[in-house]
């Protein structure tokens, strides 16, 4: 399968429509941008509101046993439960733009299983050491990205036109730092940061780790590298992605794990990415060389760093606003004001 095409042509009507608004041309800046991206990608000049879903994939992380995290592997179970109990800042910032949220394990290393409120998708209990041996086996890790595909397929039944993907996982900066490093070319140096907070003594190790491991897959195909360094979370959010772009349905790209993700669903499928819009700039080091390899630019920079998909959901109201100005502004003609040429 591949992306869904585009519709050029409509998003040539949609800036025409734009254009007749009763502002100074171009006034509204990146907010006209954003409404005919949705256009060219609804099919429609004036495109319908949007209606978000968020899905959480969460996932632990053999490679945290080399002390890459300020936090314990036991905390990413312990923030599912926090998911699915609303009290995390995803849940307020779904609820605030009015998202549904899904929170699904793809490989927590405790058993949830008695948990309410989560999808129970576990490939296994956490990835191998991508330092040492591979994260995944192939079929775990194609198993984890069908895990996203479905939710995505499943979202998109239930009526929603913008997908959302957060992470949850100590230890993924690490791994989405291994792929956004072997997609770019960039060194460990200029890519890996400093996660949920680690000090610059424990970075600079982390630095080895990422070294380690791309060591480690030096002259594996592209296609292996998502198996070997990545996630089970980071693989369900690239289904996610992949799913999104094949059905015709936008996503908003969260932060360094979800460009991670994006850029493993780009080895995939490189059409992929005409489906993302990218919401923020992360503080961690080396997002924006992802975005940059992505071909995408953030909207804002509030120098977050918290994953969930936390970034993306906090600019759903300004795409919605991007859309209701588009739908809802009066034209010069039909005002009765004066456009620029008489
Ligand atoms: O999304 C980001 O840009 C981001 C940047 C730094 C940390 N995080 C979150 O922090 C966790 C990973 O950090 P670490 O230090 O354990 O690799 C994981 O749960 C992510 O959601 C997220
Ligand atoms: C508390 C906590 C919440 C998070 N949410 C996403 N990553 C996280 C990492 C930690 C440590």
């Amino acid at each position: 399968m591949t992306s869904a095409p585009l519709h050029m042509e409509i998003e040539k009507e949609a800036r025409t429509h734009q254009d007749s608004l009763t502002k100074p041309r171009g006034a509204l800046g990146r907010l006209e941008d954003v409404a005919c991206w949705f256009a060219a990608r609804q099919g429609k000049v004036t495109p319908d509101p949007l209606k978000a879903h968020i899905a959480v994939f969460a996932a632990d992380h053999g490679v945290v046993e080399e002390g890459v995290s300020a936090y314990p592997s036991v905390v990413t179970g312990e923030m599912v439960k926090n998911f699915a109990r609303g009290g995390a800042a995803i849940n307020v910032l779904a609820r605030q733009c009015g998202a549904s949220l899904s929170v699904v394990d793809v490989g927590v290393i405790p058993d949830l299983s008695n948990i309410e409120g989560i999808e129970h998708q576990k490939v296994r209990k956490g990835t191998a050491n991508l330092l040492r041996e591979a994260a995944m086996t192939p079929a775990e890790c194609e198993a984890a990205i069908s895990i996203g595909r479905s939710v995505a397929m499943r979202a998109i039944a239930a009526g929603s036109n913008l997908l959302i993907a957060g992470d949850m996982g100590i230890g993924n900066t690490t791994a989405s730092a291994c792929i956004i490093c072997s997609c770019t070319g960039a060194s460990p140096e200029m890519v890996v940061g400093f996660g949920t907070g680690i000090e610059h003594a424990a970075r600079r190790h982390k630095i080895d780790v990422v070294k380690g491991a791309l060591a480690r897959v030096a002259g594996r195909p592209k296609s292996e590298l998502l198996q070997h360094l990545g996630g089970l979370e980071i693989a369900a959010m690239a289904g996610f992605y992949l799913q999104a772009a094949e059905s015709g349905v936008p996503v908003v790209i969260d932060g360094f794990i979800a460009s991670a993700a994006a850029l493993a669903a780009r080895i995939i499928d490189p059409a992929a990415s005409d489906w993302m819009l990218a919401s923020h700039t992360s503080h961690e080091n080396g997002h924006t060389l992802a975005l940059a390899e992505l071909g995408l630019s953030a909207l804002i920079d509030f120098e977050m760093r918290l994953g969930e998909g936390s970034g993306a959901a906090l600019i759903v109201p300004l795409l919605q606003s991007a859309i209701a100005l588009h739908n809802g502004m009066a034209t010069f003609e039909s005002a009765g004001v004066t456009d620029k040429d008489g």
